[in-house]
């Protein structure tokens, strides 16, 4: 097997190409057997095999440059670079990232996670290189929905001034996790569709170099004749009007081809863009057939295709997406705005239930929140569907278009906390530090599901400005959903159990871990009280004032970070009134990134456990810390 020879670039290059098809047949054995007991996002991998093959076997990673954009696509590049053997640890805990890691490889020259930031890493990388007076290469892996992304564009805009020697790959298989969206996918299909664009261009280009030049007036008429004619015929237009040089579309399951146009793009100087068509899903039918479903995956079963989901009550998106559907079903008004997330979102039932009201913009978080201020403005009720990672975005959008006119968008914050195997790059644990200090915005979060429900026609039924419903990456509590939605007092907290010894204040997920670390508790004698925070902001100023003056231990239990989160709310609450004599204690997640990994283990790695808990309210009450274990048994 050709595949065990490979434990760096440098191997690769010993082989001849013609080797090549071989290895990456192998590979794609490997990636579908080793994926079907780890999960992770098959489909986009299993499409740039053969690329990220060339790229290896051309180029000399790491001195020359290599850059995956989002890096949900490395896996191919992770085998070539060494790490074959820890496959059986992806995106599991202290084991193999599922993104690009510079910890794990010299060949890992730059992180993201996060769309569209590989062609500003390249302009960087490329403008140091010459700065230094070094002559490296610098290859950008783009796909065609991180295109989309407006950071791309601003970057193209910056490589079509600067012309530096730089390398973009665009991966064109027309699918960003859903169907690609938008006019540059439609100009990439129409590039796409025609084969005969190459054939058509060769000719068309040795018809006008046959074409005499021709002097005086008459030139700069030939020219502009040339280049009208070129643009109808030329693929590529697009881009050569920026400034790059456009070489493709060319088959990106091709070897041969892709070290022709590789080898041409060599010597081209200033930046050229390489169109490379590829299938996202290539070589195993069920990714193939849907690379939807299959951008990212639990473990199935290779031979029927079947997910080996975990089973349990709905997940919080399945919720919001049932609770959308009543409430559009009642109210015209509502429209959806995804950027690029309708799947992940609990969007694609409510788009083939209402025709045209369910808006994905592409990767494009920006756009999305001015869009649905402006959707707002007019009347409707946006509903900006995003994960929470993904809205940091969209920060200054949120600030300067949305709360600051008070127009009534509803946030739909998803995977707000822990994520789990996505890790760093993707935990929503900011939205509370970035938002609660934005006026004119509320901020919420459910603590089970049919609460999440409420919080939906909550949201809908209010007319005072923007609203943001949070909700994690997780399975519901399993509870009865009151068959009609009710809405929340606006900042009302919520008692759900009385206590005298302390207060843990908390909200979502945290809840049950409270509960847990109050039974913990009574072992000692203590009895804990446990407030719903379900308004972060406004926060229930009248049950905080009775809390301190009930009683001075206070916890406040979060799944965010510590800093401008709800604890920090809590503390600049009582400061600001001169309440003292309190004793409070902040638990949540500490100024560091929190790896990949299972949510459980995240929670573990910074306390926010019942035992930890337990032990910190035990140390509160009595002024010493205790390690309150849970029994066994
Ligand atoms: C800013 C941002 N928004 C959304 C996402 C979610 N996301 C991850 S991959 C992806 C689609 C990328 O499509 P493309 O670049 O074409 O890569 P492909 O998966 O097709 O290879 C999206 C929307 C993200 N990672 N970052
Ligand atoms: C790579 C990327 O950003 C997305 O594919 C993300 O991994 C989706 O996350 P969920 O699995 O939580 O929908
Ligand atoms: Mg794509």
């Amino acid at each position: 097997m050709l595949i065990e020879k490979i434990n760096d670039p440098k191997d690769l290059k010993q082989l001849h190409l013609e080797q090549l098809p071989q290895l990456a047949e192998e590979i794609r054995t490997f990636l579908i057997e080793k994926l079907s007991m780890t999960g992770g996002h098959l489909a986009p991998n299993l499409g740039v095999v053969e690329l990220t093959l060339i790229l290896h076997y051309l180029y000399d990673s790491p001195n020359d440059k290599i850059i995956f954009d989002v890096g949900h696509q490395s896996y191919v590049h992770k085998i070539l670079t060494g790490r074959m053997d820890r496959f059986d640890t992806l995106r599991t805990f202290k084991g193999l990232c599922g993104f690009v890691k510079r910890s794990e490889s010299e060949h890992d020259v730059w992180e993201a996670g996060h769309s569209s930031t590989s062609l500003s890493a390249a302009m960087g990388m490329a403008l140091a290189r010459d700065f230094k007076g070094e002559n490296n290469k610098v290859i950008a892996v783009i796909g065609d929905g991180a295109l989309t992304g407006g950071m791309a564009l601003e970057a193209l805009n910056h490589m079509g001034h600067e012309k530096r020697d730089l390398i973009v790959v665009l991966n064109d298989n027309e699918m960003s996790i859903a169907p690609n969206v938008g006019a540059l996918h439609n100009y990439l299909g129409k590039i796409r569709s025609d084969k005969h664009y190459q054939k058509a261009k060769d000719e068309f280009q040795q018809f006008l170099n046959k074409i005499p030049a021709i002097g005086g007036k008459l030139a700069k008429t030939a020219e502009r004749l040339k280049d009208s004619l070129k643009y109808m015929v030329v693929s590529g237009m697009l881009f050569e009007e920026l400034g790059l040089t456009y070489l493709g579309p060319v088959d990106g399951h091709d070897i041969e081809k892709l070290e022709g146009i590789f080898q041409q793009a060599n010597n081209v100087s200033g930046p050229v863009l390489v169109h490379v068509l590829t299938t996202k899903g290539k070589g195993y039918q069920p990714a193939e057939a849907d690379s939807h479903k299959w951008h990212g995956i639990t473990p199935y079963k290779i031979e029927s295709g079947q997910l080996l989901k975990a089973v349990g009550p709905p997940m919080y998106t399945e919720i919001f997406s049932q609770a959308l559907i009543e409430l559009a079903e009642q109210d015209e008004r509502i429209v959806a705005v995804t950027p690029a997330m309708p799947g992940g979102s609990g969007l694609v039932k409510f788009g083939q239930l209402f025709p045209g009201r369910m808006i994905d913009v592409g990767i494009a978080e920006q756009h999305a929140a001015t869009m649905s201020a402006a959707l707002a403005m007019e009347g409707l009720k946006p509903v900006f569907a995003v994960y929470s990672t993904f809205l940091q975005r969209a920060y200054d959008q949120v600030v300067h278009d949305i709360c600051r006119q008070n127009l009534n968008v509803i946030f739909a914050i998803d995977r707000a906390g822990f994520v789990g195997a996505d890790g760093e790059t993707h935990h929503g644990v900011y939205d509370i530090a970035f938002l609660r200090h934005v006026p004119n915005l509320v901020l919420m979060m459910p603590k089970d599901e049919n609460e999440l429900r409420n919080m939906m026609k909550t949201a809908v039924d209010y007319n005072e400005g923007p609203i943001a419903v949070r909700y994690p990456r997780v399975n519901g509590r399993g509870v009865e959903l009151d068959p009609q939605m009710s809405t929340i007092p606006i900042g009302s907290w919520e008692k759900l159990r009385e206590g005298e010894s302390a207060v843990i204040i908390t909200q979502g997920p945290m809840i049950q871990v409270a509960e847990e670390a109050a039974d913990l508790l009574k072992r000692d004698g203590l009895s804990v009280q446990i407030v719903n925070a379900r308004f972060i902001k406004p926060m229930d100023e009248e049950m905080l004032l009775k809390l301190a003056a009930e009683n001075p231990h206070i916890i406040v239990l979060e799944e965010g970070s510590i800093m401008g989160g709800l604890g920090s709310a809590v503390l600049e609450f009582y400061a600001q009134r001169g309440i003292d004599g309190l004793s409070i204690r902040l638990i949540g997640i500490p100024d560091i990134f929190v790896e990949h990994g299972s949510i459980k283990e995240q929670r573990q790695e910074i306390g926010l456990t019942p035992e930890h808990v337990a032990s910190q309210v035990f140390s509160l009450v009595s002024g010493r810390l205790q390690n309150v274990k849970r029994q066994r048994g």
